[in-house]
C-alpha cells in the first residue's frame, strides 16, 4: 500500500474521522480547522464530539506521528514531514442550508480561494462534504480562476484534479461506519485521480463505485433522501395504525423480513432530524427545481416530517388534557433526550428540540435531561439549559411535579430507568414515548399510562 500525504481541511464529525481513521490506515495526515480553540483542544487530545474510539484513534495516531492538527488549510499545505506537499485535499467543511433551502458552498469556496493557487501540480482535490451535482465542475472552475488571479499569466488548474467521495457516516458510530463501510464512492471526471483516491481505501476492501462526479455527488443525496423517505413512511404507517388498530411493531418487522424492504431503518419516530437529513432533503428539491423536475415525493416526504412534530404535541396534548383542543398553558412536561437521535451530543435539527419549541408555544413549562449533557467538556461545568430547556441532572429530577414525561431519544438507559421512582415524583402518571423504546408493560407496572406511536389499543 502506498502511504499518501493528505491534507484534511474541516475537523468536524466528518473531518476529524475522516484524519484518524486515513491516519490508521497508514498515510501521513494533516488536519486543518479554522476554529483555534478546537485545534489547540486537539492538539492536546481533547475531540469535543460524543462518538465512540475517536478520541482513542487521535491520540494514538497523534502519537505516532501521522496525525496532526493546524489553524487554516494554508498552513496545512506547509506541514507535511520534509517541507512536501499534500498529494491529496480532502474538503470536510460544512454545507449548511442556505436561502430557499440550497446548500450554501460558502466553506467550500472559501478553502479554495484559500490554497487554490497554492496546490502542487498533481494535487488531487476531494470533496467528501455533501455537496449538489455540478460542485465538483464549480470547483475546477473555482481552481482555474484561484490561479489565474494569482499568476495572471497562467489561467487553467487542469493540473489538478476534483474528486467526489461522499461520506456516508453516520453519527454515533463514525468511527466504526468509516472504516466498515457499506461502499465506497469515488465519482471524477478524471479517471486517474479517482482511482488514486479510490487506493487510499484500499486496506478497508469495501466495495467500491466508481463513477462519474456528477452521479458520485447526486448519489449521496440520494441515499439521505432514501432515508428519509423510508421513516416519513413509517411514521406515516404509524398514523395509520393508530387509525386501524393495528401496531407498528409488528408491521414493521414483517415488511422488514423481506429482504428487499430489510430491518433497519424502521423505527417510528418524532420526525427525523439532525444535520444531514433535513437539510439534504431540502438541497435536493432545489436541485430538482432547478433541474425543473417537480419532485412530490421528496416533498411529500419532507411535509410529513414537519406534521409529525405537530402530531406529537397533539398527542401530548390529548394524553394530559384529555381534550384535543385542550390547554397546556403551565403545564410541567419533562423531556428525556434532547438531541436528534441517542449515542451522540448533536442538538443539530433535533426533532426533540422543535417539539419542545411548539409545546413552548402552547404554554408549557419545560426540563429536560439528556445523558449526552450529564457531563461538561474539557473540565466545564455541564450546561444548565439547552434552547431554553431547563436541564436536570437525571431523570427522576426532570420528572419532578411534571404532568407527563415525553421520552425524545433512543438511548437504552431509557428503558432500565426505574420508572417507579419516576412515576411517584410526577404529579401525573403519563408517559408519552414518541420512540417506543421503553416497554409498555413496565410502565403500566410502575402505574402509568404509557402512551407510544402506532402501538395496538393505544389511541
Ligand atoms: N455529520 C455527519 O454525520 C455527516 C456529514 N456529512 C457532510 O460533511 C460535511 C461536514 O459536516 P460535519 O463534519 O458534520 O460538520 P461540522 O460542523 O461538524 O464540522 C465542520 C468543521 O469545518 C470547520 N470549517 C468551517 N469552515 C472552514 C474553513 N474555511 N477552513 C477550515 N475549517 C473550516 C469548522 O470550524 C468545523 O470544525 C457537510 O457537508 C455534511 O453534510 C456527510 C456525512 C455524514
Ligand atoms: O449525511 C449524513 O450526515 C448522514 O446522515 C445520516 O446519519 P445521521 O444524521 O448521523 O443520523 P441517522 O442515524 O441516519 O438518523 C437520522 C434521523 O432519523 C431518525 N431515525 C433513524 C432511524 C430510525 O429507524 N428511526 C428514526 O426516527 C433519527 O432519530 C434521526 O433523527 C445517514 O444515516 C448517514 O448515512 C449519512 O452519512
Amino acid at each position: 500500500m502506498f502511504a499518501r500525504r493528505v491534507m484534511v481541511v474541516g475537523t468536524g464529525y466528518v473531518g476529524l474521522t475522516t484524519g484518524a481513521c486515513l491516519a490508521s490506515l497508514g498515510h501521513e495526515v494533516v488536519c486543518a480547522d479554522i476554529d483555534e480553540a478546537k485545534v489547540e483542544r486537539l492538539r492536546r487530545g481533547v475531540v469535543d464530539i460524543v462518538e465512540p474510539g475517536l478520541a482513542e484513534l487521535v491520540s494514538e495516531q497523534t502519537s505516532a506521528g501521522r496525525l496532526s492538527f493546524v489553524v487554516g488549510a494554508g498552513v496545512a499545505l506547509g506541514s507535511f514531514e520534509d517541507g512536501r506537499a499534500a498529494e491529496v485535499l480532502f474538503l470536510c467543511v460544512p454545507t449548511p442550508m442556505g436561502a430557499g433551502g440550497v446548500a450554501d458552498l460558502r466553506a467550500v469556496e472559501s478553502v479554495i480561494e484559500e490554497v487554490g493557487a497554492e496546490l502542487a501540480p498533481g494535487t488531487v482535490v476531494v470533496n467528501k462534504s455533501t455537496v449538489p451535482v455540478g460542485t465538483a465542475a464549480r470547483t475546477a472552475e473555482l481552481l482555474d480562476w484561484t490561479r489565474s488571479a494569482a499568476e495572471p499569466d497562467r489561467v487553467s488548474r487542469s493540473d489538478v484534479a476534483v474528486v467526489s467521495n461522499p461520506e456516508f457516516l453516520r453519527e454515533g458510530s463514525a468511527v466504526k461506519d468509516f472504516l466498515g463501510p457499506d461502499r465506497i464512492v469515488v465519482g471524477s471526471d478524471n479517471q486517474d485521480a479517482a482511482e488514486r483516491v479510490a487506493a487510499l481505501y484500499a486496506r478497508l476492501g469495501a466495495p467500491t463505485v466508481l463513477t462519474d462526479a456528477a452521479s458520485a455527488e447526486l448519489m449521496k443525496y440520494a441515499a439521505n433522501c432514501f432515508l428519509a423517505m423510508k421513516l416519513s413512511y413509517v411514521n406515516a404507517m404509524a398514523e395509520l395504525c393508530e387509525r386501524v388498530g393495528a401496531d407498528i411493531g409488528d408491521v414493521t418487522e414483517g415488511i422488514g423480513y423481506d429482504r428487499r424492504i430489510g430491518q433497519a431503518f424502521l423505527s417510528p419516530g418524532p420526525g427525523w432530524g439532525g444535520s444531514c437529513l433535513p437539510k439534504d432533503t431540502h438541497a435536493l428539491l432545489q436541485v430538482a427545481d432547478s433541474a425543473d423536475f417537480e419532485f412530490r415525493l421528496l416533498r411529500a416526504t419532507i411535509d410529513t416530517n414537519t406534521r409529525q412534530r405537530q402530531r406529537i404535541v397533539d398527542k401530548v396534548r390529548l394524553a394530559v388534557t384529555g381534550k384535543r383542543t385542550g390547554s397546556l398553558s403551565r403545564v410541567r412536561l419533562a423531556l428525556l433526550g434532547l438531541t436528534f437521535k441517542a449515542g451522540t451530543d448533536d442538538l443539530r435539527d433535533s426533532p426533540a428540540l422543535a417539539i419542545a419549541a411548539l409545546l413552548r408555544q402552547a404554554g408549557a413549562e419545560l426540563v429536560g435531561f439528556d445523558p449526552a449533557f450529564v457531563d461538561g467538556k474539557d473540565g466545564a461545568a455541564p450546561p444548565t439549559e439547552i434552547e431554553g430547556v431547563a436541564l436536570a441532572a437525571d431523570a427522576v429530577s426532570a420528572a419532578q411535579g411534571a404532568e407527563a414525561v415525553l421520552v425524545l431519544t433512543e438511548w437504552p438507559m431509557f428503558r432500565t430507568l426505574d420508572w417507579s421512582v419516576i412515576a411517584s415524583a410526577m404529579k401525573r402518571p403519563i408517559v408519552v414515548d414518541t420512540r417506543n423504546v421503553v416497554d409498555p408493560a413496565t410502565l403500566r407496572r410502575a402505574g402509568l399510562t404509557a402512551v407510544g406511536l402506532g402501538r395496538r389499543g393505544e389511541g
